[in-house]
């Protein structure tokens, strides 16, 4: 569902006389659906730039990034953000609303921009946040004002919102209590179990032992590694 093939990254850093930062190299791997695939390697080897070349906020030097069938590595920015809408998703570490818009919305809004029935969307929304222990008496505020935890549990939800065949999950279980941890643990397993291809990042070894089929560390990734 997703493969990365001899994918490379540079930065030019403009405010600093143009000097050019080789980043990765040569990387390559495969998601199957069902299968959680987490990315290992110390502070600073690449995760997160992998990731967002992935997700496509990232432009690749070289090579190519498959998620079905379209090479994001060469797609146009609307064929990107189709398939945002139908086919990857994203939870990042930090939920970014609208100001406003009330909770349900957010999560309910994936599901509504696909078409989905309003009252099944608002429906599964408000099952997710349940699930989520976000309280009901909240549902009805924007989550600007939410505590970290209560913010990251809102994006949660809305990352799992539509079924999307391919996710990309940033530290889903950071800053969460046990029992919300536990939650989505089990929302990662429902995932694969339905077919999704997961890629992660998880500084939680416990998490990341128990959903990663696999790791793959991007130290190999390294210009020098793959020279
Ligand atoms: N926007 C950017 N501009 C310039 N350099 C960048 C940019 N983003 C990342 N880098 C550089 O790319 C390298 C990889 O960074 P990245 O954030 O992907 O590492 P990481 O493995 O996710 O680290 P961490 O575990 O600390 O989050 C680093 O040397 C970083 O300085």
């Amino acid at each position: 569902m997703i493969r990365i093939e001899n994918l490379s990254k540079s930065f030019t850093l403009h405010n600093q006389g143009g000097a050019v930062l080789p980043v990765m190299a040569g990387a390559g791997l495969t998601v199957a659906p069902g299968e959680c695939v987490g990315l290992t390697g110390q502070s600073g080897a690449g995760k997160s730039t992998l990731m967002r070349m992935v997700w496509g906020n990232y432009l690749a030097a070289g090579g190519h990034i498959w998620v079905g069938d379209l090479d994001i590595a060469r797609a146009e920015p609307r064929q990107i953000i189709r398939l945002r809408r139908e086919t990857l998703g994203y939870v990042s570490q930090f939920l970014r609303v609208v100001p406003r818009v009330p909770t349900i919305e957010v999560v309910a809004e994936p599901l509504l921009q696909l078409g989905t029935d309003p009252a099944a969307a608002r429906a599964r929304a408000a099952d997710l946040l349940a699930r989520l222990n976000i309280p009901e008496r909240l549902w009805a505020l924007s989550p600007t004002t939410f505590s970290g935890g209560e913010q990251q549990r809102v994006n949660i939800a809305r990352g799992f919102a539509h079924p999307c065949p391919a996710l990309l999950l940033d530290e889903p279980t950071a800053s969460l209590d046990a029992v919300n941890r536990e939650v989505v643990l089990t929302l990662i397993e429902e995932a694969k179990a339905r077919g999704a291809a997961i890629l992660g990042i998880f500084h939680d070894e416990a998490a990341r032992a128990r959903v990663c089929d696999r790791l793959v560390d991007v130290t190999g990734f390294t210009p020098q590694a793959a020279a």
